[in-house]
């Protein structure tokens, strides 16, 4: 999938000009110093899109709540995002600090919640991957991975959560834990 973000008022205010334009559903182009290039995505959300829309992706419906599903039937689900500094990998994943507008992460623990009503304590661990170094967010240690270079996650703090609220509690605190590290290598950005 491919998001474009509004023009922030910086960037407005500076008199930047857009340079990407959904053309349909499936592309963009972008403009470059030789003309204008194009980019085929699966799915394209243009700089209107909201966050809701991110989420139901109402056009396939529900990928993110076809995805919750398969990650609670046991199976591996990865959601990547990738971007340059700034272009709105955190606010599509968390969303803004107050949670007026919450991204895929918030949105997916009430879904995960929602679904698993029955059953409701789970467990949660958080690893970061840095400069290719797997960090524990709950504690100090770091992950391993093992000789074949898959990542495994033996040994890693888990801590309990029988809601979306209380997991989202447990996320922010390991954000913290991030941030914490990620300043201390000198690194400005969230790198999510
Ligand atoms: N779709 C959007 N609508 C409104 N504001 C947005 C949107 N996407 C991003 N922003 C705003 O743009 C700014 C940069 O976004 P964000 O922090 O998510 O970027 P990032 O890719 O995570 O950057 P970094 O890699 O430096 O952490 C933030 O102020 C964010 O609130």
């Amino acid at each position: 999938f491919c998001r474009i973000r509004p023009v922030s008022r910086a960037e407005a205010a500076q008199g930047g000009a857009i340079v990407v334009e959904k053309i349909d559903e499936y592309s963009v182009t972008v403009e470059t110093p030789r003309g204008p290039r194009e980019f085929q995505f699966d799915k394209v959300f243009s700089a209107e899109a909201s966050q809701e829309d991110l989420f139901h992706d109402t056009s396939r419906k529900c990928v993110s709540h076809r995805l919750i599903q398969l990650a609670i039937d046991g199976y591996n689900v990865c959601v990547f995002a990738y971007g340059q500094t700034g272009s709105g990998k955190t606010f599509t994943m968390v969303g803004d600090k107050e949670q007026k507008n919450p991204g895929i992460i918030p949105r997916a623990f009430n879904a995960m919640f929602d679904i698993m009503r029955k059953n409701n304590s789970k467990f949660t661990y958080m690893l970061e991957l840095y400069n290719d170094r797997l960090q524990d967010l709950f504690a100090s240690q770091a992950g391993e991975r093992n000789r074949k270079g898959v990542v495994f996650a033996q040994g890693a703090e888990t801590k309990e959560a029988s809601s979306a609220q209380e997991l989202y509690a447990l996320f922010q605190q390991a954000c913290a834990n991030r941030h914490i590290s990620a300043t201390s290598e000198q690194t400005p950005s969230t790198s999510l």
